[in-house]
């Protein structure tokens, strides 16, 4: 196959690429505007391809010169297309809410219509846990985990443009036979690759397990707990961290799937969750430092509990996680900080 994988040079793009370079011979072409993403990222899997003998394009593009974009799809023939590229912080949504609606949401309706109008067969799209909002604990059950069936209502624009676009999928293929998706609803992604040639590079972090990586290795002189009067086991806030090498094996996976299966949505995350403290712990415990930790209020908009229920990747898939493991995903973390 050709397949096409927008947003390859960041973090998760990054990954996968990776996994597909060393596992299967398929061409890959990855196109990506490097607004998050790094040149360093591409230069890494283009020495990755060599080793393995496989061809690997970069196109440096924006997704939203539609007449560009065109082209492109029209010059190759991709079999199928991994859709990472997005804008993706949480608060910026809420202040910015058009750049999200506009890079996430019409730049991948019009990706979903050069695919249709090109032969596209398989679209593979990064959603997100955020399309489920704050969950209502009297409607789903929080402690086991939420199901692809439970209502969806997210509380930001970064959420809604996910969603939004799982739609445009969902009437694509309902109208479009020889079109077929699957909608991957990552949770918490974290971890690194544990061979340490690529990891999250991101600047001005946010996420809890960066965060605190860069806290034990001296990056930041403290951390923050935001709110410990959450109704939880600790009081602090849950979530489900996935390792980011297993929620690349996933889009495999759902490559393979779609080749005798419908479209459909599918968590990806590990059916358990973590506290902000234990994942603190954790940290602490891996790296050896007692770094500062203070206390702060609620960051708004954060829910208390987000935990997947992953019986529909496991069972319709063959998808077999391998590093469920929450001192792993902490180490690899902290290896690729040390690095960069
Ligand atoms: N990181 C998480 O915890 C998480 C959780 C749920 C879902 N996701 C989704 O996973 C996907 C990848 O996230 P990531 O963490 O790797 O982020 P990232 O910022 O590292 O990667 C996004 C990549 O897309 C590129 N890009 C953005 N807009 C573009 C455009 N208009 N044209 C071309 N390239 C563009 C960026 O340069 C970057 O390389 C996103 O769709 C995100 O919404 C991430
Ligand atoms: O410095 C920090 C950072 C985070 N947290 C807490 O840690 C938990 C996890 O937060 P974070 O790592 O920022 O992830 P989320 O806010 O859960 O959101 C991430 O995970 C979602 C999927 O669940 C994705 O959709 C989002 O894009 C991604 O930002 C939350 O309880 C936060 O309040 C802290 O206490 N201190």
């Amino acid at each position: 196959m050709h397949i096409l994988v927008t947003g390859g040079a960041g973090y998760i793009g990054s990954h996968i690429v990776k996994l597909l370079l060393e596992n299967s011979n398929h061409k890959i072409t990855i196109l990506d505007n490097l607004v998050t993403g790094f040149q360093a990222t591409i230069d890494t899997l283009t020495v990755i391809a060599k080793e393995n003998n496989v061809t690997l394009n970069f196109m440096e593009e924006d997704l939203s010169d539609f007449s560009k974009i065109e082209n492109i799809m029209h010059e190759n023939q991709f079999d199928a297309i991994i859709h990472f590229a997005a804008s993706l912080v949480v608060p910026e949504s809420v202040e910015n809410p058009l750049k999200y609606y506009l890079n996430n949401t019409a730049n991948t309706a019009n990706l979903i219509k050069c695919a249709t109008e090109n032969g596209v067969k398989k679209f593979i799209f990064s959603s997100t846990a955020a399309t489920y909002g704050e969950p209502d604990a009297t409607v789903v059950n929080l402690e086991t985990g939420l199901k692809e069936s439970d209502p969806t209502d997210p509380i930001n624009p970064y959420g809604m443009s996910k969603l939004m676009s799982e739609r445009v999928l969902k009437d694509t293929a309902f109208a479009y036979d020889d079109f077929k998706y699957a909608a991957l609803r990552y949770f918490n992604v974290a971890g690194s690759d544990p061979d340490g040639r690529i990891g999250q590079s991101t600047k001005n972090a946010t996420l809890l397990i960066k965060v605190a990586a860069e806290t034990a290795i001296g990056k930041r002189e403290k951390m923050y707990i935001f709110g410990d009067d959450y109704p939880t086991h600790d009081g602090t806030g849950i979530r489900d961290y996935i390792h980011v090498v297993d929620l690349a094996q996933a889009h495999i996976e759902a490559l393979e799937y779609l080749e005798d299966h419908d479209s459909d949505v599918f968590n990806v995350g590990y059916s358990r969750g973590f506290s902000v403290k234990e994942v603190i712990d954790t940290m602490k415990k891996v790296s050896g430092i007692d770094f500062t930790v203070e206390i702060k209020e609620r960051r708004a908009g954060d829910p208390a509990i987000l935990i997947s229920d992953n019986t529909k990747i496991k069972n319709t898939m063959h998808w077999q996680p391998r590093y469920d493991d929450l001192e792993v995903i902490c180490k690899t973390t902290l290896e690729w900080e040390k690095k960069i």
